[in-house]
């Protein structure tokens, strides 16, 4: 079997968790300060030693940001005891700094891998998403559709009438004329305050969320992120890259994207075989939130993997 391979062993999957959950419960004691870079610092910290521990010969694809930017999991950082098998390693200890420090829902301490050279590189810009959960047709819906013709094609499929069509979409200034579009049509809106990659994995399972569609624009790591955890779900995803200033093309093109408006597909933003894990730290809709009692720590984590599209939730207690 070949180190790549190796990779792919079931039980790493579980490995994931161990480091997501001690992302969550270092940023967790630090939720609702106020204060997001305290928690961020936390919950990496506590990543970073966490990913030491794993045989694994790890690179950071998607991280804290670009080299010289963030001092720890930067992109480009090995990360693991260097003798495992080779794995790319996309994170994000804490997603949703905001909403932690405000203890507001969804935050949550994300990890994903997947063999060298299978996860999409990005640089920390934004990109343009549109996600739906499994079971639909290929290319029902795309980013080069208006909205309307969007929810009225994925309406259709369902078999219900657009009214009954849910879109979850981040509550920002930029998203004015694409709330417009959908109310227009008839569909609900979710919106969300934060944490776009627990939006997306929302839509891939409308009939617990009721939410069928994620749009709109969010930071290009957690599309990638989100990428990772629909090959795990099943569901459709595109992305593009909002590379709007040459100096944000000289940096993707740093990374080897070379087609600026290029429109990329699940697949392409993460082959191969995924495992992905996600730990709640404050409550959400997807995960609960750490709990301290007197003498233990309880955390609730998603664990996936796209070889078998296992789908395992796991409360774990850790006594202090
Ligand atoms: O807040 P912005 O600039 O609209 O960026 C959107 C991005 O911010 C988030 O809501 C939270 O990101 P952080 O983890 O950096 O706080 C992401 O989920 C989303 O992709």
């Amino acid at each position: 079997m070949g180190k790549e391979a190796r990779a792919l062993d079931r039980t790493f999957t579980l490995e994931l968790a161990r480091v997501t959950e001690h992302a969550a419960i270092a940023a967790a004691r630090l939720r609702g300060r106020g204060d997001e870079k305290a928690a961020d610092q936390a919950a990496v910290d506590a990543m970073r030693r966490e990913l030491d521990t794993l045989s694994i010969d790890g690179t950071i694809v998607i991280g804290e940001g670009e080299k010289g930017e963030a001092p720890a999991l930067f992109i480009g950082e090995s990360v693991g005891s260097a003798e495992g098998p080779a794995v790319d390693v996309a994170l994000d200890p804490l997603e949703g700094k905001t909403v932690c420090a405000k203890n507001l829902p969804n935050s949550i301490a994300v990890l994903a891998m997947a063999p060298k050279g299978s996860l999409l590189k990005v640089p920390d810009v934004y990109m343009e998403k549109l996600a739906i959960g499994p079971g639909y047709p290929a290319g029902i819906v795309s980013l080069t559709r208006s909205a309307e013709e969007n929810l009225t094609a994925l309406a259709k499929a369902k078999g219900v009438d657009v009214t009954e069509i849910t879109a979850c979409i981040l509550d920002r200034p930029r998203h004015g004329r694409l709330i417009e579009e959908v109310r227009a049509v008839g569909a609900a809106i979710r919106l969300i305050g934060d944490g776009d990659v627990a939006g997306v994995i929302h839509a891939a399972n409308p009939a617990e969320t009721g939410i069928d569609i994620y749009m709109g624009i969010g930071g290009a790591p957690e599309g990638v992120l989100a990428a990772a955890a629909l090959r795990c779900t099943g569901g459709q995803m595109e992305g593009r890259l909002q590379l709007t200033t040459p100096e944000k093309r000289a940096r993707a093109d740093a990374l080897g994207i070379t087609e600026p408006n290029r429109i990329y597909s699940v697949e392409e933003m993460a082959s191969g075989d995924v495992v992905f894990a996600a730990t709640g730290v404050t409550d959400g809709n997807l995960l609960d939130g750490v709990r301290f009692q007197r003498d233990r720590i309880t955390t609730h984590t998603l664990m996936m993997r796209s070889a078998t599209r296992t789908i395992r939730e796991m409360h774990a207690q850790h006594y202090i």
